[in-house]
């Protein structure tokens, strides 16, 4: 199995007290298989995600990612693996203002060893970014910096692809065409896709749905 959570338990510190914002989380994500990630504001979501995505540590319970249980993870080898396995697109896009589009979008796969010019001109083509390859981030509408941001995690061709709400500042059709693109480069690279959304019709897209509620998994 890709992923393998187990029992992961998370507590933050609350003015009344502690809040256990996960409290016993399990699931699992195998190679091609794509979940939406569901829950009202505040329902642990983003704490979900930082966890698997090497972030954060979890109090309690298991991460396996390809069998290996990445919370005993030092700061080295959750870097790799951010580096090697596991791509993130959060909501915050963090281009790099300096690089124009096109190296913004070679930027992770070149830092990873994986630079691919083939590849990068088929996400920016399947992703609409064609004409803004030479401009700069500061240049870019929001939803092209976001799919720029998109596109860059593709790029470096992740094992398993975490996104809290990628289409979250796009038009329908936009956000429409952007999930299309995810789940056929998912499906084509044989990754895996954990996906953030408030969208109904989008998650509806996806493959299964995981609901959080109260810390748990709601059936
Ligand atoms: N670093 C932190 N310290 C203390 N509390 C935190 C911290 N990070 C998150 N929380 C709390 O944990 C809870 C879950 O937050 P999280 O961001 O995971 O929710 P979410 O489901 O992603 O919400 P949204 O849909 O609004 O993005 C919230 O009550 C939040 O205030």
């Amino acid at each position: 199995m890709l992923l393998d959570v187990r029992n992961v338990t998370k507590t933050y510190p609350g003015a009344d007290g502690p809040i256990d914002v996960l409290a016993g989380v399990s699931f699992t994500l195998g190679a091609g298989e794509t979940l939406a990630l569901t829950g009202e504001s505040g329902s642990g979501k983003s704490t979900l995600l930082h966890l698997v995505g090497g972030l954060d540590q979890p109090d309690g319970g298991e991460i396996l990612i390809d069998g290996r249980d990445i919370t005993g993870f030092d700061d080295g080898a959750r870097a790799a693996l951010r580096r090697d396995v596991v791509g993130v697109v959060f909501q915050q896009f963090n281009l790099i203002p300096s690089l124009n589009v096109g190296d913004n979008i070679a930027f992770q796969a070149r830092l990873g060893g994986r630079p691919d010019d083939g590849w990068n001109r088929e996400l920016a083509a399947k992703l609409g970014l064609e004409a803004q390859l030479g401009k700069y981030p500061e240049q870019l509408s929001g939803g092209q910096q976001q799919r720029v941001a998109i596109a860059r995690t593709l790029a470096a061709r992740p094992q398993i692809v975490l996104a809290d709400e990628p289409t979250g500042n796009l038009d329908e059709d936009t956000a429409e065409a952007v999930l299309d693109a995810m789940l056929r480069l998912v499906d084509e690279a044989g990754a895996a896709l954990l996906m953030v959304t408030h969208s109904q019709h989008l998650a509806a897209r996806m493959g299964a749905r995981l609901h959080l509620s109260h810390g748990r998994i709601a059936a």
